[in-house]
């Protein structure tokens, strides 16, 4: 692709820490086009922030190449900087300020008069709905303020390229709602290329245009929201039995029955893949009534980004299991 600028380009990129021998990230390659929402969607330790901070040039890769804004991050971190806003999990405020005063601070750093410092600062309080505590001192502030306040300091600049780590991660809904809007408006009408990590499979959905979910430091899977839940068949058959036993039961059953059933089991759940829902739940159901297996709760659904999310890691594991025990 075009190393045009405003895009980021990451290819075979792996760190390992020494601290604990841990393989982060590995052998992760994807890039951002110039105008696009991207989102990097995972659980717990998936490697989200270790790749935000190499990108964003805070650590330095074990291998692979990364451009940022056509800048390489080794060579140039500084010209890599200039062109781009970061708002990370650890957030850099000084806790004598108040919240009003660390914003109109950051514009002045930024070159903002004092007018427009003061209805910048203005805009970006009612954004992240801190309009009511800006006048008090950011010590004194919750977790979720804190992040709100963060997250405000990065957009004073409106940078052209964003990067957001997990940005609304233990904020309530109508935070989170008032940030996503502001993100959306800033992406489709200012053009800001967004990277932003999230554990929430809704707001990727709601957000980006293009997902790469990342497990383990992994990519497992990489597509628009809609091509992800494409690739796992038009409907679910979601069962629910009273226990793990009686789900592995089901499981087994089904399997010998429908050798080609694609099936998920999480602990009493069992979901299973198809093209055509309807038709194949009179299978399993016949299939269950005939093992005598009772199901709590049988239901067709359209795949949610949860339920993507659940299979591949779910497949993940599998592979993994089946290297470890040969
Ligand atoms: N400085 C470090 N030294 C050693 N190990 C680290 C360090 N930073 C991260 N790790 C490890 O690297 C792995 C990936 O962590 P990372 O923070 O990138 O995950 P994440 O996807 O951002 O998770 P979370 O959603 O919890 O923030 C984890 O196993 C973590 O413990």
């Amino acid at each position: 692709m075009d190393m045009v600028k405003g895009t980021i380009y990451v290819e075979h990129l792996s760190k390992t820490f020494k601290k604990g021998n841990v393989k982060a990230v590995k052998d992760v390659s994807f890039s951002v086009e110039e105008g696009e929402f991207f989102a990097f969607l995972g659980p717990n330790g998936a490697g989200k922030s270790t790749t935000v901070q190499i990108v964003t040039t805070l650590i330095s890769p074990s291998a692979g190449k990364v451009y940022v804004a056509e800048q390489d991050v080794l060579t140039n971190p500084k010209g890599v900087r200039e062109h781009i806003g970061v708002a990370l999990q650890e957030t850099g405020i000084d806790p004598s300020l108040t919240g009003r005063e660390m914003l109109e601070l950051q514009c002045r750093i930024f070159g903002f008069t004092k007018q427009e410092s003061k209805s910048r600062t203005d805009e970006l309080l009612e954004v992240v709905q801190l309009v009511e505590a800006a006048d008090r001192i950011c010590g004194n502030y919750s977790g979720g303020m804190r992040r709100r306040l963060d997250l405000a300091l990065t957009l004073v600049n409106k940078p052209k390229i964003l990067f957001l780590d997990e940005p609304t991660t233990g904020l309530d809904p109508s935070n989170r709602k008032s940030i996503w809007d502001y993100l959306e408006r800033l992406n489709k009408e200012e053009g800001t290329t967004i990277f932003l990590t999230t554990q929430y499979l809704e707001e990727a959905d709601t957000l980006a245009d293009r997902i790469s979910i990342i497990d383990d430091g992994e990519i497992v899977a990489t597509g628009t929201p809609q091509e992800l839940k494409a690739q796992i068949g038009n409907d679910i058959i979601a069962m629910t039995f009273a226990g793990d036993n009686e789900a592995n039961e089901a499981e087994k059953a089904i399997k010998h029955h429908m050798p080609d059933a694609d099936l998920v089991r999480r602990a009493a759940e069992l979901n299973m893949y198809v093209q055509d829902g309807t038709k194949r739940l009179m299978e399993v159901v016949r299939v269950l009534d005939q093992e005598e297996i009772t199901v709590q709760s049988i239901n067709v659904n359209s795949p949610t980004l949860d339920d993507i999310f659940l299979k591949i890691t779910a497949e993940g594991e599998k592979k993994r299991g089946e290297v470890e025990h040969g």
